[in-house]
């Protein structure tokens, strides 16, 4: 389909943002090299320019003549946000350059540490956190926009920049290091606002005539000051003379509480998700009479999932929004960052399950196709509405999205299966013996460096320049380095250091029925680090053991125990495109029974240490409180059910990333495992403390050195942690171990870190 097959009018419609990484992960590369010296500053200039080049281009030629601008981003639109409003930290002022100063706040410099990141909503993709005092101050920058807008008008687009509303920024932000815990950003409102202000003034002198502000904050439950502080900015926004239109941008789900004040807003937009539980604002906004003289924009077509819309069901969605608005514009439900690029890549997919999908591209055509069925009316699409209830059809009756057995077995598990025999008590005793450990253990959690030249071997694996044999070989010569440097650093319980692993997600999506994968599907998770989630599109099983060859292997070569090494079920859902024909625990069941098989498989070959990575355990739990209390149930019943097979003296370990555990403390809990590693050093260990606050009765090993940065943590330092750590968390319990992320650093700074820790737990026993 081509934009010139329909002529006329623009259409009604758009999208709240485009992926930025560029074919071939033109940007991912380009910035990498530019941090490695080996790209000069102008030419990631004009490799930018390149790129947002080309999805200006992109979206004109799917039609689209509505487009987002200013979401493109070298880092982080957070992060971008805050150069705009001039929020940048004492600590890193002092940088010189403006390139640097913004990746000196990204990732930090031998000096200053950079900005702590977390996770975007409900999502694997990261934000940096913008670091706040009472004393802050703002100045405007407008220059990334502006300079956006222009490009876009040089290819005769009149773009609409995006920008994080004021209200998203301020509870997004937190306390700078060293202010009281309790300052609440929101009281920078009356500071922050007049930027905001000015920036519109100014956007208005330049022509743009309409800005996307993005308020996701509004789909998750808020306290009555921070709706008050929305309402405040709205009005004081709103009612400025001379400015842009304005399009409140909402997404991730139901709007509910904020909706009488998005009807009310002074402004000329609202955008609503219309997809998966944002399906609830169609009611919510019946119930409040619309958006009388505003523009909807219509989130119809879902930029989480991967799935292809069904046309004519959205068709009929956007036929009911009639008489709620102005004016309805079709739009994705939120910026398809989420989303990888474009499905026509992947040409190892089998054809059929390939036109299951539809990827940013592909969603491009989606919006605009529908767009014209409302605009032009649906017989002017009859033959696309076929064609898309055919692809529906042969996926709804295809056999790789079904297999009885599966069903089978997930139907028959009771309560009980998901229960270990003994109390963790009982447990301890026999570990102990079978284990025979130090005090204070040393471990890892679980990965080595992924240097460049183990990715290339993959690559040529891949491409078939390296023999199977010869490739694994390649990786347990790799095993057998990893096994020999923490024997020598003196680490107790060791690990592989997952050499042969691509992803933690996508190496297990690779070998269990199910799970598709696919060859170009990046998806930004941070900065330049990117995944390829895996879609599950059918009944997950595990046709052989996934792990067992490698554990064994690294476990042959030495006396101390080697801890096996899994990714859990919740994570490998939240970290893959579930299928939205069955609800979610079930997904989750089929993959934890699974997984249970190979727990099973690794302890019968004498695995005595098992640890269930679960990091996405905190990111699934729903933005709505009252959706809590169901995913937590069925996430830790998965989990159990993963790991609740084993004998007593098979030790249990789960791994979790950092994350605000305050609402699933009791749910860590109830994972039953004999230990947990967490990512602490950043929050300076402060979960040891809220875990046994909360009563946690087993191990806790908090990480004690944070890996994000490329400084080596002195023995001082660590002891000084882990003396902490004892004041919450008996010594007998207590265990030491780094954050997670060794992957991603290299081998010189990994070994004295590694030598520090285990020098600390020596002085400490
Ligand atoms: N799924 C997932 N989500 C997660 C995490 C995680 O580990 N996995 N960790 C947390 C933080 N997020 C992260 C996300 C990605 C990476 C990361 O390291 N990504 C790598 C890619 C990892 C990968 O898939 N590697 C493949 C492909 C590597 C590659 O680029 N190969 C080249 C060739 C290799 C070369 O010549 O250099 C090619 O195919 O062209 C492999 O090793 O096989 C990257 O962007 O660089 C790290 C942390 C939270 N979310
Ligand atoms: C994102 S959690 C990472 C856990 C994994 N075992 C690793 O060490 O990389
Ligand atoms: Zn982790």
């Amino acid at each position: 389909m081509t934009s010139t097959s329909f002529s006329g009018s623009p259409l009604p419609a758009t999208v709240l943002g485009y992926p930025r990484i560029g074919r071939d992960r033109a940007m991912k590369k380009a910035i990498e090299a530019y941090w490695r010296g080996e790209l000069s500053a102008y030419n990631l200039e004009r490799t930018l320019v390149a790129q947002r080049r080309e999805v200006f281009e992109t979206l004109r030629a799917a039609g689209l003549t509505d487009v987002p601008c200013s979401d493109f981003s070298l880092y982080d639109q957070v992060l971008d946000t805050l150069c705009l409003v001039g929020a940048v930290p004492e600590r890193h002022r002092a940088v010189t350059g403006d390139l640097e100063r913004y990746f000196a706040m990204a990732r930090g410099t031998a000096d200053v540490a950079p900005l702590e990141m977390t996770k975007w909503f409900d999502t694997n993709y990261h934000y940096l956190v913008p670091e706040l005092r009472p004393d802050s101050t703002f100045t405007l920058d407008l220059s990334k926009p502006r300079r956006e807008y222009q490009q876009a008008r040089t290819l005769g687009l009149a773009a609409r920049p995006v920008l994080v509303g004021p209200v998203t920024f301020l509870r997004l932000a937190k306390p700078a290091p060293g202010v009281d815990p309790d300052f609440d950003p929101m009281t920078l409102l009356e500071e922050l606002l007049p930027v905001y202000e000015q920036a519109l003034t100014e956007f208005a002198a330049e022509g743009v005539s309409w800005v996307q502000l993005d308020e996701p904050v509004l789909a998750q439950d808020q306290p009555p000051t921070v709706l008050d502080a929305f309402a405040t900015a709205v009005d004081r926004l709103g009612t400025l003379g001379d400015r842009p239109k304005l399009l409140l941008a909402t997404y991730f789900g139901v709007v509910r509480e904020a909706l009488p004040l998005l009807r009310d807003a002074p402004v000329e937009g609202v955008a609503l998700d219309l997809t998966g539980p944002g399906a609830a604002n169609v009611g919510e906004l019946a119930a409040v009479g619309g958006l009388p003289g505003k523009r909807l924009v219509a989130g119809v077509v879902d930029g989480r999932n991967v799935w292809a819309a069904d046309l004519r069901r959205q068709l009929g969605l956007l036929a009911t929004l009639h008489g709620l608005a102005d004016e309805i514009v079709v739009s994705s439900s939120c910026s398809l960052l989420h989303v990888p690029l474009d499905v026509s890549l992947e040409t190892d997919l089998a054809p059929d399950v390939r036109s299951w999908f539809a990827f940013a591209r592909q969603k491009l055509d989606e919006v605009v196709l529908l767009a014209r069925g409302i605009t032009a009316g649906p017989e002017t699409i009859t033959a696309e509405l076929a064609r898309n209830q055919q692809v529906l059809e042969n996926r709804r009756a295809s056999p790789v999205t079904s297999d009885p057995r599966v069903r089978e077995r997930a139907a028959q598990v009771s309560a009980a299966d998901a229960r270990r025999a003994h109390s963790y008590p009982e447990r301890a005793a026999r570990q102990a013996e079978r284990l025979n450990l130090p005090g204070l253990p040393t471990t890892t959690i679980g990965s080595f460096p992924q240097t460049r030249a183990l990715r290339r071997a993959r690559a040529n694996w891949r491409r078939g320049e390296l023999s199977r044999p010869d490739y694994v070989q390649r990786m347990r010569a790799e095993v057998e380095h990893v096994i020999r440097l923490q024997e020598t650093l003196g680490l107790d319980v060791l690990v592989h250091g997952e050499p042969e692993r691509n992803d933690m997600v996508q190496y297990f999506a690779e070998q269990l029925e199910g799970f598709v994968t696919t060859r170009h599907g990046w998806v930004q998770s941070y900065g330049t680090r990117y995944v390829r989630p895996p879609v599950i599109v059918g009944d997950v099983s595990r046709p052989e053991p996934m792990t067992v060859e490698w554990t064994s292997y690294a476990q042959s070569l030495t006396d101390r125990p080697v801890k096996g090494m899994l990714t859990g079920p919740v994570t490998m859902l939240c970290w893959s495109f579930v299928r939205d024909d069955q609800p979610p625990a079930q997904t989750a069941r089929q993959v934890a029974l699974a997984l249970r098989d190979e727990v099973a498989d690794l302890e019968a070959a004498g695995t005595a240490v098992i640890q269930v990575d679960e990091p996405a355990l905190r990111e699934g739990l729903p933005l709505r409180v009252s959706e809590r209390d169901d995913y937590l149930s069925w996430a830790t019943e998965a989990f159990r059910l993963t790991t609740s097979g084993v004998r007593d003296d098979t030790q249990v370990h789960t791994h979790m990333c950092y994350a605000e555990f305050g609402e699933i403390l009791a749910a860590v809990i109830d994972l039953d495992t004999d230990v947990i590693s967490m990512e602490a050093a950043r929050s300076h260990m402060s979960i040891a403390a809220d875990l046994s606050g909360a009563g946690y009765p087993s191990g806790v090993g908090p990480g004690v050195y944070d890996i994000h940065s490329p400084r080596v943590p002195g023995r001082e330092e660590i002891i000084e942690m882990l003396r902490w750590a004892l004041d919450h968390v008996p010594a007998g319990r207590l265990w030491v171990n780094p954050d997670c992320g060794l992957k991603t650093r290299d081998e010189t700074e990994v070994k004295s870190s590694l030598a520090n820790l285990v020098a600390a737990a020596e002085s400490l026993r």
